[in-house]
């Protein structure tokens, strides 16, 4: 599954095996004027580079600052364990209809084996705590309903059936429409009606095009959810996808989130080995010495509203052929395009747009390797979502500051996770509302005490999981804001864009300059990038071609 169509010069060595390819130091690799260059191996970024070189046979070079592809999606090693630094819940990556990243892997053939599982624990901050059982029992009922009816109101199951009901037409764009349709410009409408015309006309019937908030799915017109228990179930499960409430996220999202986890056979997937198998894929599947490493761009380069190439902290610049995909944060664009604000329109205009995409906040982490001698990890579960301020209460209640911490146990998935003998590893985090402010300008002490203050309800969670795991821990990693800033590079270490500001796709006004990632709709998540990579490769050959290609 290496297979490679790059187009390289021959100084390239081609001998180079993988492990140097995911190591590779920025200095020693070849230098090359690609087709594309690719700034970020995000998911976003790969998936990008991926279909560029495998469908479109376009020549890329994909350029990483840090030392460590995959972006948000990246692994360390310490002490023996591969810490995964962000994402392990997926979902459509092994039954039909397939989500965006799992038709990249496929198009391009890189193989991935995928562990399914179903139920994820809800852990609240008293005694309260059940089991998200996915998927539908044998009488065809959502097994979920159980929980519904235990948990919430009298109209609770009532409701959720409505709102599945409602939400059906918005999950039209996801399960009908493949990823490879779509484009970063407006001649995606060709591709959508030469080969998807019954479901476009669908789409064009949705409220914004299905792409606006899921506000009238639960607030009304649309659709009314009453029902306090369900409405702050819903607030939790969209704080974890969009870091806003329910009200404030893609209804898109939501919508086949919801469909997805409780259709029949509903499950999720973990790769293999991890989230590292799925980098190494995506980055062994683009050929040796394609991404490089420690190479940190300082400037994309244009002239006459036109993009030439990169230069790199270094100083070394890399020309393109045809153009750059950009898969760093948005907000990254105002320092690169700073050298071209001041004579290209173009570029002016685009900063401005950015300008006014707001940030969500930011996140913290605690990873610990645990000895497990003695844990039954048959009666845990890989995932758990617990409320150390409780479930029940409004929007605001539910997605406070260390309220709703995610606990990952991805050792209870995978037995072949790089880990000690005799160990696991957890990952607690608070998602998406840490207030980055509170940890600037902090002196060492102030930073040592405010992880140590900050971290306590992350230890807490993890105990709910393991009561005795301070006792167990050999190894704890507290990561804050400034951590995430710092490792992802992403500016005040925020999860993404709000929904609301969004960018609607990838193109930018600048001739051969196009984004992906994060912050281009649909926004957050694994899938979502790489939908956005898609789009952003596909725009580089014509709408024939790319209609000729899937
Ligand atoms: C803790 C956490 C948990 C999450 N959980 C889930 C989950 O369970 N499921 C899910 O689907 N999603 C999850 N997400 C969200 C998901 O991980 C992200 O939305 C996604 O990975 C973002 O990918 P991206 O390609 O947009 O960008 P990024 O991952 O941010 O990648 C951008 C890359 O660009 C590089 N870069 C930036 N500037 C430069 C420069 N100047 N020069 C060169 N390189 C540069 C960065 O180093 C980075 O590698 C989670 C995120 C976090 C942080």
């Amino acid at each position: 599954f290496l297979k490679t169509h790059q187009k390289r010069p021959e100084k390239v060595d081609s001998k180079a095996n993988s492990e140097s390819v995911l190591f590779a130091d920025s200095n020693s690799a070849p230098t090359f004027n690609p087709d594309v260059i690719v700034i970020g191996s995000g998911i976003g970024g790969l998936c990008a580079a991926n279909i560029l070189n495998h469908v479109h046979k376009k020549s890329v070079l994909v350029l990483e600052s840090h030392y460590l592809p995959g972006g948000c999606a990246h692994s360390f090693p310490i002490k023996g364990y591969d810490f995964e630094s962000g994402p392990t819940i997926l979902l459509g990556c092994t039954q039909a209809p397939l989500n965006p990243l799992r038709q990249v892997l496929d198009i391009c053939s890189l193989k991935l084996d995928w562990i399914s599982y179903k139920s994820w624990g809800v852990l609240g901050d008293g005694e309260e705590q059940w089991d998200l059982e996915l998927g539908k029992d044998a009488n065809n009922r959502i097994k979920f309903e159980t929980v519904l009816s235990e948990q919430g109101g009298a109209a609770a199951a009532s409701e959720f059936a409505d709102l599945l009901d409602k939400t059906k037409p918005l999950i039209v764009p996801a399960t009908e429409i493949p990823a490879m349709a779509l484009r970063a410009d407006s001649k995606v409408l060709f591709t959508l009606l030469v080969k998807h015309f019954r479901s476009l006309v669908k789409l064009l019937q949705l409220p914004d095009a299905g792409t606006g908030p899921f506000e009238p799915y639960i607030n009304g017109p649309i659709h009314v959810v009453t029902d306090p228990w369900l409405r702050s179930w819903l607030d939790g499960l969209a704080f974890s996808l969009s870091g806003l409430p329910a009200a404030r996220t893609p209804a898109s999202a939501m919508s086949y989130v919801l469909w997805d986890l409780h259709r029949a056979n509903g499950s999720l997937d973990y790769p293999k080995g991890g989230m590292k198998s799925l980098v190494n894929a995506l980055v062994s599947g683009l050929g040796d010495d394609v991404v490089r490493l420690r190479s940190h761009v300082a400037s994309i380069d244009v002239t006459d509203n036109n993009v030439r190439g990169v230069t790199l902290k270094s100083g070394e610049s890399i020309k393109c052929n045809e153009g750059v995909i950009c898969n760093a944060p948005l907000w990254n664009l105002k320092n690169l395009l700073a050298p071209a604000e001041s004579s290209e329109d173009s570029v002016k205009t685009l900063l401005g747009e950015i300008e006014s995409v707001n940030m969500t906040r930011s996140y913290l982490h605690l990873h610990v390797g645990l000895d497990a001698t003695g844990i039954d990890q048959t009666k845990l579960k890989p995932h758990y979502t617990v409320f150390e301020k409780g479930m029940v209460g409004d929007a605001e209640h539910v997605c406070t500051e260390l309220n709703m911490i995610a606990v990952s146990n991805v050792c209870n998935l995978d037995d072949s996770l790089e880990v000690p003998e005799g160990k696991i590893m957890m990952h607690a985090y608070a998602c998406g509302n840490e207030d980055y402010g509170i940890w600037e300008n902090l002196s060492k002490d102030e930073y040592e005490l405010k992880k140590k203050e900050r971290g306590e309800a992350l230890w807490s969670a993890i105990e709910k999981v393991v009561p005795d795991a301070r006792e167990r821990c050999e190894v704890e990693l507290l990561g804050s804001p400034l951590t995430h800033e710092r490792f992802l590079r992403r500016p005040r270490g925020t999860y993404g864009a709000e929904v609301e500001s969004l960018l609607k796709d990838g193109s930018t006004g600048v001739g051969g300059l196009v984004l992906c990632g994060d912050g281009i709709f649909p926004g957050i998540g694994l899938p979502s990038v790489a939908l956005s990579g898609v789009s952003a490769a596909n725009s580089f050959v014509s709408v024939w071609r790319q209609l000729k290609s899937y």
